[in-house]
């Protein structure tokens, strides 16, 4: 079998297939079974070029799927790395090809495919944990799901509580690495991008009683369950995930940790957030009120160096695997409590679950690393979703957030071809895709999840996430080499301002250091309406006073810009006229040139004409006198 792939510049991929003599009916992935090796390929820890990392995930059918006559074949392995797509009859793609427009058959391949009899435990051994171990050893990591509603992203990074995912499953790797080596203090929190705030003991008082508040959300919610328990006897994973179902070979995490990185204790801070609707929001930060149930919505600002990072957003200090799945039981209750206020389902938002790790050395924090999840919207296209007001506005965010995710994937892949061209990345044009600027510009490694179902009926839909992986499979990430110094990360005081840097007070840090109010963005939004009513009307005021300031300024510059271009369009008409006479004249001597010359011609032939007949007249005459 031959094919060709035609990426093209709009980030589709044509696929031509000269034959299709596979097995349609064949699903079985043989090459799969006994995985349990992590992933080696393209790796580099400090520093180099690697390829992104794509892995497609195929869910298995579920009953009603096969009693409605869905497995049709649609999705064929080729081997551990390739897969066909067939179209179904009735499907869009099968419709265009018989008209003769594309192809019945499509092929990808990826880092690695993982059929529907794969395991939790081998999907994360051959994803994600080698970059769990990067992680532990202070590099940053982002893995993001990608692909349509029911598909299995939530399954894949959150899973179960008898069935983990990926999610529980590097918690519990980085709890084994740490083994006891734990920072039992709070008083280390993460800070803008990758700086670390030293608390006071006020402010470490208020970090406890956070966490003791944050997680009694919880016990009420444990309470409300037990009596709705005894009425359903069903419980939704996201009320009861645990991480205490991992089970996989540890071997690995707990030698390593035993070897290197003995000096260190570690202090581990998670954040849960979410993107709806183009808004930040905090999934462990309660409703504002209790009538309204209004979210405060985060503001996306950058540090000093253009990190972006989200300001305001809850850091938890955990000290267990446990603690760690109570925070995102929390993220979860709040998550599926605004989308049913909302009436929304909470798919129709990307979530994000980030950790952070500090390596402490002694009084000093050596290093900062961050791990972040994110289980993307379904990726379906607006004519799917029902698109009417608030709906139309949030199908076409998320679709915008993913396209723009897909044009800086196009981009980042189109830029690598020819690094001269060097065309601009629209990384903030979405929220989604200025957070993951940092880490595809090299401050880290990035790993795609691609998950499909194989039903006949969503077909078009899954070709187009195909689609889009073929293009991420193409990138080539150039991994920034971090210099000693960078990897130690400022420490910051109260009032913001640089702290002592390995026992020195860094005057230089101090002078150069923008508070994080002064890095605020100009351009950013915020949500006015959660302000008090006086405070928006002297916001209004000093807008206002602004605005006619910017008015007459503008104003001003119109005036002048008019004036120049007036002066420039008049020398410009000058010249032309200057040039058009100068051709008239030109034109004028060179056609008197030709009238002359003409005229001497007729001249010349008349003169001829008139000889001519003088000496015919002669011949008449002498003829009779002879
Ligand atoms: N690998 C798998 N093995 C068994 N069941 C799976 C697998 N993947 C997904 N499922 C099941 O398929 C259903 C849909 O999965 P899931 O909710 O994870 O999809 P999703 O892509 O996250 O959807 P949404 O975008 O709506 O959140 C769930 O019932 C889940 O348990």
């Amino acid at each position: 079998m031959a094919a060709t792939i035609d990426l093209t510049h709009e980030g589709t991929v044509l696929v031509a297939m000269e034959s299709t003599a596979c097995d349609p009916h064949h699903t079985a992935l043989p090459e799969l079974s006994g995985l349990s090796s992590i992933t080696s390929q393209n790796e580099s820890v400090d520093g180099g070029e690697q390829q992104l990392r794509v892995f497609l995930r195929v869910r298995p059918f579920s009953k009603e799927e096969l009693n409605n006559n869905e497995d049709q074949g649609c999705v064929v392995f080729e081997s551990a790395e390739t897969a066909t797509l067939h179209a179904p009859k009735g499907s869009a793609t099968m419709k265009c090809s018989e008209k003769g427009i594309g192809q019945q058959v499509h092929k990808f391949s990826f880092t690695k495919i993982f059929g529907p009899e794969s395991t939790q435990a081998e999907f994360f051994d051959g994803t994600i944990r080698s970059q769990v171990q990067d992680f532990l050893h202070g590099k940053n990591a982002l893995v993001f799901s990608y692909g349509v509603t029911n598909a299995g992203k939530t399954h894949t990074i959150q899973g179960s509580p008898k069935d983990p995912g990926i999610l529980p499953r590097a918690i519990d790797a980085v709890f084994r690495h740490i083994n006891g080596r734990l920072y039992e203090q709070m008083d280390l929190r993460p800070y803008l991008n990758s700086d670390v705030q030293k608390l006071d003991p006020d402010q470490l008082r208020m970090e406890r009683s956070a966490k003791t508040a944050l997680f009694s959300m919880l016990k009420e919610d444990s309470e409300s369950t037990r009596t709705s328990r005894s009425r359903s006897s069903s419980s939704s994973s996201v009320n009861s995930l645990s991480f205490s179902g991992v089970s996989y070979d540890q071997t690995v995490d707990s030698a390593e940790g035993a070897v290197d990185d003995v000096q260190y204790v570690y202090s581990l801070w998670v954040a849960y957030y979410e993107i709806y609707n183009e808004q930040v929001y905090d999934l462990l930060q309660p409703a504002l009120s209790n009538k309204t149930k209004r979210r405060a919505v985060l503001r996306l600002c950058e540090d000093s160096a253009g990190n972006s990072y989200v300001r305001d957003l809850r850091w938890v200090n955990i000290q267990t695997a446990e603690e760690a799945a109570k925070v995102l039981r929390v993220g979860n209750k709040n998550r599926s409590a605004a989308a049913t206020k909302m009436n929304q389902s909470s798919s129709r938002s990307h979530s994000i679950f980030s950790i952070k790790l500090m390596r402490i050395d002694g009084a000093d924090v050596q290093g900062i690393s961050e791990l972040s999840l994110c289980d993307l919207a379904g990726s379906e296209r607006c004519n799917k979703t029902k698109t009417f007001g608030e709906r139309l506005k949030e199908a076409g965010n998320i679709n915008n957030s993913l396209l723009i995710l897909g044009k800086c994937i196009a981009a980042l892949r189109n830029n690598q071809g020819d690094r001269a061209k060097n065309s601009y990345i629209p990384f903030r044009e979405s929220k989604l895709t200025r957070l993951f600027q940092g880490v595809f510009c090299g401050r880290g490694r990035a790993s795609m999840i691609v998950n499909i179902n194989q039903c006949a009926s969503t077909y078009d839909e899954t070709l187009h996430v195909m689609k889009f992986s073929a293009v991420a499979k193409e990138v080539v990430q150039v991994i920034q080499p971090r210099s000693l110094e960078s990897l130690a990360p400022r420490l910051i005081g109260r009032d913001g301002k640089p702290l002592l840097n390995n026992g020195v007070l860094d005057s230089q840090a101090v002078d150069g250091y923008l508070s994080e109010d002064e890095l605020l963005d100009g351009d950013e939004e915020a949500d006015m309406s959660i302000l008090p009513q006086e405070e928006l009307l002297n916001l209004v005021e000093s807008l206002r006073a602004k605005l006619l300031a910017e008015r007459k300024k503008n104003l001003l510059q119109e005036i002048q810009i008019r004036r120049e271009m007036g002066d420039a369009m008049m020398q410009q008409i000058m010249e032309i006229e200057e040039l058009h006479s100068r051709q008239m004249a030109d034109l004028k001597e060179s056609y008197e040139e030709k009238m002359d010359s003409t005229f001497e011609m007729y001249k010349e032939a008349l003169k001829e004409h008139a000889y001519q007949c003088a000496l015919e007249r002669l011949e008449e005459e002498i003829c009779p006198t002879r």
